[in-house]
């Protein structure tokens, strides 16, 4: 559905941001771009969505691509319903409205994201976790069976994250490539078959989830020590992730 190669990006003449990456994302695949900040994740994915134009290589896109981008305060008063039915626009002629089609297929990507009881509510009202399911039900109006999401769920509460991560995770299922990038490894971890890692800009990986984060290739990578223990997690075994805040005090309680 979506592949990338010899990739690189770099602002105008300044350092290479990453180079020579290579990656392939096929139906039903989730991809995790992970790396500590600011070292082009964001830049990555805008190039991968074809907001942003590479500075080298090539990105192949097989399907229709939906981007949500990193979710901020929202600006402007419309409708849970309004904002998802922007996915339209490809298909509204100009100074048109939305037609029948457009609202048939608004209200499947609320439902689709199990939210349609929220449409009718004002988008600056909603809750973090819920605005970031309208970004995603706004994504899949487009008709895309491409998903590049931006940080899904880095702002979110626990409850929240695993419902955006479940979206993500049946919609998969059902055959969408999904690619997004975290600073959650335990997110890759559970949902992601692939992981891509930015190290530096010429040291990119990309392989199976759990082949790659290890303890020791997290520990260097965020430059502090992680353990990967398993645990059984709802009867089955799941490796988490442990990071080691070097604080040494005794837990309350
Ligand atoms: N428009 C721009 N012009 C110049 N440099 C930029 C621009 N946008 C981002 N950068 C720089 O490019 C690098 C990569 O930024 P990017 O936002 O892609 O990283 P990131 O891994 O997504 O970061 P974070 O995890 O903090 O969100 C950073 O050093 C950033 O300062």
């Amino acid at each position: 559905m979506l592949d990338a190669t010899g990739l690189g990006f770099r602002y105008g003449r300044g350092e290479w941001i990453f180079r020579g990456v290579d990656l392939q994302v096929e139906a039903g695949e989730v991809l995790a771009v992970l790396g500590p900040n600011a070292r082009g994740k964001t830049t990555l994915v805008t190039c991968l969505a074809g907001v942003r134009k590479p500075t080298e290589g090539e990105v192949t896109r097989r399907a229709v691509i939906g981007f949500v981008p990193q979710s901020h305060g929202a600006t402007a008063a419309f409708s849970v319903l309004n904002m998802v039915l922007m996915g339209r626009a490809r298909f509204v002629r100009a100074y048109a409205s939305p037609g029948p089609a457009d609202r048939e297929a608004a209200a499947a990507a609320l439902d689709r994201v199990g939210i349609s009881h929220l449409r009718d509510r004002d988008y600056q009202t909603v809750s973090g976790g819920e605005r970031q399911l309208v970004l995603i039900a706004r994504a899949l109006a487009t008709g895309c069976r491409t998903l590049i999401l931006d940080e899904p769920a880095s702002a979110l509460d626990l409850r929240n994250q695993a419902r955006v991560l479940g979206v993500l995770h049946a919609l998969a299922e059902d055959g969408m490539a999904v690619v997004m990038t975290s600073h959650h490894p335990e997110h890759a971890l559970r949902i992601a078959d692939q992981t891509l890692l930015i190290v530096n800009a010429a040291d990119i990986r990309v392989d199976g989830t759990a082949k790659l984060l290890t303890g020791a290739t997290l520990s260097s990578l965020y430059g502090l020590p992680v353990t990967t223990p398993e645990v059984n997690i709802g009867g089955l075994p799941q490796r988490v992730v442990v990071p080691d805040y070097g604080i040494r005090r005794p837990s309350a309680g």
